[in-house]
């Protein structure tokens, strides 16, 4: 398997109406990668996200998850590929009327897998796995910070023991302190779990830090899909004002690249 990628897109074409969002996109993710997604404000990031998922599907092209075309199979069979991706939905999206470990063993329950005890000790070591107290488990999404949301969210995804996770904007809406916090977090995870991850971000922190590659769209296409320091040789506007700007520059330098 591990020749074959986790994600293969091929050709995609995205419309809402008029409004031609993906035009020819073609995105292959291997296993134990990071990819972030970057672009300007409505250039697709978190439909291509949602494409991957098979929440939305592209007008044109194909999307292939695991070595198989997203709604192949059986019922079954798509359950257990489902089973194999956790998704942390931007600003979190707990359920508001339900507690930490509601929330967390959600998943687990929804597919009737493991029995009350089952769950009661999974949500445990999912929350020590965030870096929250046994505590948190009682608290109400209302009583979290921003912080501890993102962590609950993680843990929800990861309830499944995944082995590819998204995140969209994972660090959006946390001051700098909880967002290199739970930046590190994730990659720390990444490597102990050899998790696939793509992510969408606006942050240059965030994908210096976390990013093996970095798919850039623009123009309705993925313009450059390449390491950090490859995309930085990129001649495109975007990239110049994202990596070149001022706040590119200073987040580049921060994480140590001489770029
Ligand atoms: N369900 C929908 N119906 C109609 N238009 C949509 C729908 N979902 C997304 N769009 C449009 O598709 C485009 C891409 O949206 P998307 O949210 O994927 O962009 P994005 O790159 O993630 O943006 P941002 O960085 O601002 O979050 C936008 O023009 C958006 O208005």
């Amino acid at each position: 398997m591990n020749g074959r990628p986790v994600i293969d897109m091929r050709g995609i074409v995205t419309r809402f109406g008029a409004n031609v969002v993906h035009d020819g996109i073609d995105l292959s993710v291997t296993r134990g990668e990071v990819v972030a997604l970057v672009g300007g404000s409505g250039t697709g990031k978190t439909t291509l996200l949602r494409h991957i998922i098979g929440l939305t599907r592209p007008a044109a092209g194909d999307v292939s998850i695991f070595g198989a075309p997203l709604f192949s199979g059986s019922i079954n069979e798509q359950r257990t590929r489902r089973r194999r991706f956790g998704v942390l939905f931007q600003h979190g999206a707990l359920f508001s009327a339900l507690n930490v470990a509601e929330n967390i063993g959600f998943p687990l329950r929804e597919l009737r897998i493991a029995s009350k005890d089952e769950i009661h000790n999974l949500v445990a070591l999912k929350l020590a796995m965030v870096e929250l107290e046994p505590a948190t488990a009682l608290l109400m999404p209302a009583e979290l910070s921003g912080g501890m949301i993102k962590r609950v969210a993680l843990a929800r995804a990861l309830a499944l023991e995944p082995e590819l996770l998204l995140l969209d904007e994972p660090t959006a809406g946390l001051d700098p302190d909880r967002s290199a916090a739970f930046v590190e977090l994730v990659r720390s995870l990444q490597n102990q779990l050899g998790l696939t991850v793509v992510l969408v971000t606006h942050d240059v922190d965030t994908l210096a830090a976390l990013a093996t590659k970095i798919a850039v769209l623009a123009d309705r296409r993925i313009v450059s899909y390449a390491s950090l320091e490859e995309t930085m040789e990129v001649d495109h506007p975007f990239i110049d004002r994202f990596f070149r700007g001022p706040h590119g520059r200073r987040a580049l330098a921060r994480s140590g690249g001489d770029h």
